[in-house]
This record gives structure tokens, sequence and C-alpha cells, in this order.
């Protein structure tokens, strides 16, 4: 039987948002949203890169936006349902780090 997973997150105060950046150094605030801009060697190596996080992002149910200009990606995580940042948004910029990492 199939149903529909809602994963409920609450979101995060300034403060715990500042601390949760404190051990993500790549990544910025940015409003409701936490981001992180990054270059590849190669336009290649980005999309691969790109397609790595898809499919992180499709295992968590959780959905980073997504910038490519050439080889030079911005990843912006936020929890659209919330209108902020969650654990779910500190989680998913941890996995983007550690798969851009794998480079
Ligand atoms: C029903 C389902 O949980 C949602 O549509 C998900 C999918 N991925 C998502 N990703 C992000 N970043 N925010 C969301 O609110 C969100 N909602």
């Amino acid at each position: 039987m199939h149903g529909t997973i809602i994963v409920m997150a609450e979101l995060l105060s300034d403060a715990e948002v500042e601390a949760a950046l404190g051990s993500l150094p790549d990544w910025q605030r940015a409003g409701a949203s936490i981001t992180r801009t990054l270059k590849c060697p190669t336009f290649p190596a980005a999309i691969a890169l790109v397609d790595r996080v898809a499919a992180a992002a499709e295992s968590r149910n959780h959905h980073p936006d997504i910038d490519i200009r050439w080889r030079t990606l911005t990843f912006t995580c936020a929890t659209h349902s919330m209108g902020g940042i969650t654990d779910l948004d500190v989680g998913l910029a941890r996995e983007i780090d550690r798969l851009a990492a794998e480079d």
C-alpha cells in the first residue's frame, strides 16, 4: 500500500541557523534560505555533481534550488512548505558538501 509521507520540520530560529552555519563554512544565509556557490573544474563535472545531488534530494524528498552557470553551481536550500530554514535544509547542505568533496 502506497501513501504520502509528510515530513514535518520546524523553522529554525536565527540563532539556530547561525549555529548550524558555524559548521557549514561554505554556506551563507540568504534571507529565508541557505546558499553555497562552488566552481567545478569543468561543465561536465558540474552536471555530474548536479546529478548526484538530484539523486540524494530525491531520496530524502527534499530538493534544493540549483543555478547552473557553465561550471559554477549555486545550491539554495529552503523548506518551501514552511517558508524558511529547517533541519532538512541543514541536512541537505551537509550532504551537498559531502558529494561536492567527492570530486
Ligand atoms: C509533498 C512533499 O513532501 C513536498 O512537495 C516536498 C518535496 N520537496 C521539497 N523540497 C523543499 N526544499 N521544500 C519543500 O517544501 C519540499 N516539499
